[in-house]
C-alpha cells in the first residue's frame, strides 16, 4: 500500500482522556455545558489535549500560551473552518464569512467585510438607528416603571431592530419570524450535534432530521432576504436610496455586485450568506453581552452605583446618552470588558480546523484536526487572573488586554486571521443600551431576592446566555435636577 507523507511516527498526539471504540471521547460530553466539561477534562490532561469525538479527530485548547502556538504563531495552518452539516446548507455551502474555507473566497469577503461593512465610519453611521431603538425601549420601560420587566426578552429584540434597520434600512416587516429563524439555526449550528461527528455517514443528517430541520429554515429565511433583496434592487434601479453615507448593508453589497470586477462574483446566494453572518454572529452576541453585564451589577451593586454614577455625571444637564458621551465612560468599558471575560458570548470561540501537519510543543497534530479553543476557560485561568471568578472590571485598569487578541488571555472576540470583524458593531450595540439603561433608571431584582442570590445558571448553546431571563423592576430616575 502507498503510504501517504504524512505523520511522523516518534511524535504523538497531544495527551487526553481514555477513549472508547467508534465514540471516542463523546460520553464524557454529556452531563454539562461543553466549556465547563472541557476545561474539567483539561484540568487532568493539559492545555493541549487531544479528544476523539466520533469520527473527528479534536484538540482542545485550554491557555494563553497554548492559543498562541495556534492562533498566532501557526496561524495559517489553523485558519480553516470545519464542515458544520446545518450551517454549511445554511450558509449556501458555506458561502459566507464564518463558515468559509481560508482561501481567496474568503479574504475577499473578508475584505467586503472590513472595508465596506463594518468599518469605524459605517457603524457610526447607523447611530440614529441606535439612538431611535434605544430610546423607544426606554420609553416603553419608563411606561412599566414600578413592576417586573422581562429585560431580556427587551434587549434581545432591541438589537436584532438595530441589527435590522442597519442590514436593510428598516425593521422588515418579517422581523419577528427572521429572529426566530436565526435562533433556531444558531441552535442547529452548536457543532456538537451526531451527525457533525460522523461525517461519512451522510445519511446522519438526515436520520436525526437536521438537513430536513435546516433545509426548512434555509426556505424561511431564504424567502425573507430574497423579498428584501428583490426591493433593494428594485430601489437602487430607480435610484429612491437613501444618502450614501447612510446606505444600508444590503445596499452596499448590491452596488459591490452592480460594480463587479471580483475575482468570486457576488451573486445574491452570497449576499444572503454575508448578511445571515451580521445576524447570526451579531444578534444574539450583543444581547446576551448587555444581559450579562446588568446581571452581574445586579449581584455587585458597587460596580453598578459606580457605573451609574460615572454616566450621570458624564451626561449631566443633558437628560439622555449621546454616542459622544459613551467615549468618556471609561468605567462602563471595564464593565464591559470583565463581563465578556466570565461571559464571553461565545465560549469556545468558533472552531478551527488544521490544513497541515503541524508540531505543537513535541506533539503531533495531524492535518484536518479540529482544534476548540476554550476561551472561557482561558478567561478564568487563575494562572493569569488573580481571583479569577471574581466579578472586579478595575483589573483591567492597568491591563494592555484589548478587544483584539493581542493578549491571548483574553480572547472574547478571537484572535489572530479570523477575529471577529464585527467588535466595533457590537460594542456600539452594548454600550448604548447600557448607558442609557443605568442613565434613565434605578434596577431593583424581583421578589426580594437578595442581589447575591441572582441566578446565573448558564444555558447549553453556542452563544452563552443566561439560562433563565433576567427579571428586574425598574424604576424611572428621579428629575436630575432635584438630585
Ligand atoms: C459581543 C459580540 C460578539 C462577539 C463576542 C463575537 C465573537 C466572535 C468570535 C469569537 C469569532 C471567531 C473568531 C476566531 O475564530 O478567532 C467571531 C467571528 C465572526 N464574527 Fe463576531 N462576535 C460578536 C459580534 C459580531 C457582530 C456584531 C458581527 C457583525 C456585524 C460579527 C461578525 C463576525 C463574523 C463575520 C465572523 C467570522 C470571521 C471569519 O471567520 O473570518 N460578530 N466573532
Amino acid at each position: 500500500v502507498k503510504k501517504m507523507k504524512t505523520i511522523d511516527s516518534t511524535k504523538k498526539l497531544p495527551p487526553g482522556p481514555w477513549k472508547l471504540p467508534f465514540i471516542g471521547n463523546l460520553h464524557q460530553l454529556v452531563g454539562s455545558l461543553p466549556h465547563r466539561i472541557l476545561r474539567d477534562l483539561a484540568n487532568q490532561h493539559g492545555p493541549l489535549m487531544h479528544l476523539q469525538l466520533g469520527e473527528i479527530s479534536t484538540i482542545v485548547v485550554s491557555s494563553a500560551e497554548i492559543a498562541k502556538e495556534v492562533m498566532i504563531t501557526h496561524g495559517i495552518i489553523f485558519a480553516d473552518r470545519p464542515y458544520v452539516a446545518a450551517l454549511d446548507i445554511l450558509t449556501y455551502g458555506s458561502r459566507d464569512i464564518a463558515m468559509a474555507h481560508y482561501g481567496n473566497y474568503w479574504r475577499q469577503i473578508r475584505k467586503i467585510c472590513t472595508v465596506e461593512l463594518l468599518t469605524a465610519k459605517r457603524v457610526q453611521s447607523f447611530e440614529s438607528f441606535r439612538q431611535e431603538e434605544v430610546s423607544a425601549l426606554v420609553k416603553s420601560i419608563s411606561s412599566n416603571q414600578g413592576s417586573p420587566i422581562n429585560l431580556s426578552k427587551k434587549i434581545f429584540s432591541l438589537t436584532y431592530r438595530i441589527t435590522s434597520r442597519a442590514a436593510f434600512g428598516n425593521v422588515c416587516n418579517d422581523h419577528e419570524l427572521y429572529s426566530s429563524v436565526v435562533d433556531e439555526i444558531v441552535k442547529l449550528g452548536s457543532g456538537f450535534r451526531v451527525a457533525d461527528m460522523y461525517p461519512s455517514f451522510r445519511v446522519l443528517e438526515r436520520i436525526s432530521g437536521l438537513r430536513q430541520k435546516a433545509e426548512a429554515l434555509l426556505q424561511k429565511s431564504d424567502k425573507i432576504l430574497q423579498d428584501i433583496i428583490n426591493e433593494h434592487r428594485a430601489g437602487l434601479e430607480s435610484e429612491i436610496i437613501g444618502e450614501e453615507a447612510k446606505e444600508d448593508l444590503v445596499t452596499v453589497l448590491l452596488k459591490i455586485q452592480q460594480l463587479g470586477g471580483l475575482e468570486f462574483p457576488l451573486t445574491d446566494k452570497e449576499i444572503k450568506a454575508i448578511i445571515w453572518d451580521i445576524f447570526g454572529g451579531g444578534g444574539e452576541t450583543s444581547s446576551t453581552s448587555v444581559d450579562w453585564a446588568m446581571s452581574e451589577m445586579m449581584r455587585n451593586p458597587r460596580v453598578l452605583k459606580k457605573a451609574q454614577n460615572e454616566v450621570r455625571q458624564v451626561c449631566h444637564g443633558k437628560g439622555d446618552v449621546d454616542e459622544a458621551s459613551i467615549k468618556e465612560l471609561k468605567y462602563l468599558a471595564l464593565v464591559i470588558k470583565e463581563t465578556l471575560r466570565l461571559h464571553p458570548p461565545f465560549p469556545l470561540l468558533l472552531p478551527r480546523e488544521s490544513r497541515e501537519n503541524c508540531e505543537i510543543n513535541g506533539y503531533q497534530i495531524p492535518s484536518k484536526t479540529k482544534v476548540i479553543i476554550n476561551a472561557w476557560a482561558i478567561g478564568r485561568d487563575p494562572k493569569h487572573w488573580s481571583e479569577a471568578e471574581t466579578f472586579y472590571p478595575e483589573r483591567f485598569l492597568n491591563s494592555s488586554s484589548d478587544f483584539k487578541g493581542t493578549d491571548l488571555e483574553y480572547i472574547p472576540f478571537g484572535a489572530g486571521r479570523r477575529i471577529c470583524p464585527g467588535i466595533l458593531f457590537a460594542l456600539s450595540n452594548i454600550e448604548l443600551p447600557l448607558a442609557k439603561l443605568l442613565y434613565h433608571f434605578d434596577w431593583e431584582l424581583p421578589n426580594g431576592t437578595r442581589h447575591e442570590d441572582l441566578d446565573m445558571t448558564e444555558d447549553f448553546g453556542v452563544t452563552m446566555s443566561r439560562k433563565d431571563d433576567l427579571i428586574l423592576i425598574p424604576t424611572n430616575r428621579i428629575n436630575e435636577s432635584t438630585e
